[in-house]
């Protein structure tokens, strides 16, 4: 059987000598719009951090198509981390340049392309992201919703095998968040990218998740991994139910 694109394996996350979170085992799948849920402050930024190569683990690994992340050194590191696109909470455009000089950013970067050719990429990762014709616009320019995309097109400049989101959603209104939502479905859909997303969306998570684990904050270990939809007709866990009927874990609130 072919190796999963990503394997999280008897992994303890930790700051200091403070655990955040021990013994996560779960395996995204090709295609899987992945989602790490959980109350507020259980780690699942952390866990984010540790997948895509920013934090070191206290313990465990994360293994990309059986390759491990974190017994490689760092050539093979940095060779791993370019089939990652990243889209952070805050989307972190250059609020100096525009559209086009922001998605060129990464290929200027890390390729050796001529600038024709990059600002063919540019233009056809803002039409992908529905955001033709906005290449010169500024971010301030633009509503919450576009810049996301625009943050989208950025992750997606280098064609990326997995894209993390942190939060994508944060900060949009309802509606900006249900396109952002469509958004990324349709991607996975015409790209087939393997996409992890932290959110406490209950609407996202139900939307587009196929895949998901659950953090608790309280056990400091994942309670649940499976489609979202499954876990609430089918987890036993009252933290869990609780979660996915109410977006929040009364026992952790804080
Ligand atoms: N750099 C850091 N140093 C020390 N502790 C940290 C650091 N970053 C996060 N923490 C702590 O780790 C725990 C998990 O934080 P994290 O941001 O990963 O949780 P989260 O589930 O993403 O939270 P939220 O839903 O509120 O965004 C929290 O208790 C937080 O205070």
């Amino acid at each position: 059987m072919p190796h999963a694109p990503i394997t999280v394996h008897n992994l303890t996350m930790a700051y200091g000598d403070v655990v955040i979170q021990r013994d996560l085992n779960f395996t995204v799948n090709q295609g899987d719009i992945f989602i790490i849920m959980g109350g507020s402050g259980c780690g699942k930024s952390t866990l984010l951090r540790h997948m895509i190569g920013l934090k070191r683990p206290a313990r465990g690994d994360v293994l990309f198509t059986g390759e491990s992340f974190w017994q490689a050194d760092e050539e093979s590191q940095n060779r791993l981390m370019r089939r990652f696109g990243v889209l952070f909470q805050s989307g972190a455009l250059w609020s100096s340049m525009t559209l086009s000089e922001n998605v060129a950013l990464p290929l200027h970067e890390y390729t050796d392309l001529h600038e024709s050719q990059i600002q063919e990429i540019v233009s056809f990762k803002l039409a992908l992201v529905g955001l033709a014709g906005f290449g010169d616009y500024y971010p301030s320019e633009l509503s919450g919703g576009m810049q996301k995309r625009a943050g989208l097109a950025r992750a997606m400049a280098l064609d990326p095998d997995m894209l993390f989101f942190d939060e994508p959603s944060a900060g949009l209104d309802p509606i900006s968040s249900r396109h952002l939502d469509d958004l990324i479905l349709e991607l996975r859909e015409s790209l087939n990218t393997t996409v992890v997303m932290v959110t406490h969306e209950l609407a996202s998570i139900f939307a587009i998740g196929n895949n998901s684990v659950f953090l608790d904050a309280e056990t400091k270990t994942m309670l649940a991994t499976g489609h979202p939809k499954t876990l609430l007709a089918e987890s036993p866990i009252p933290t869990v139910q609780n979660f996915l009927h109410r977006g929040e874990v009364l026992s952790t609130s804080h």
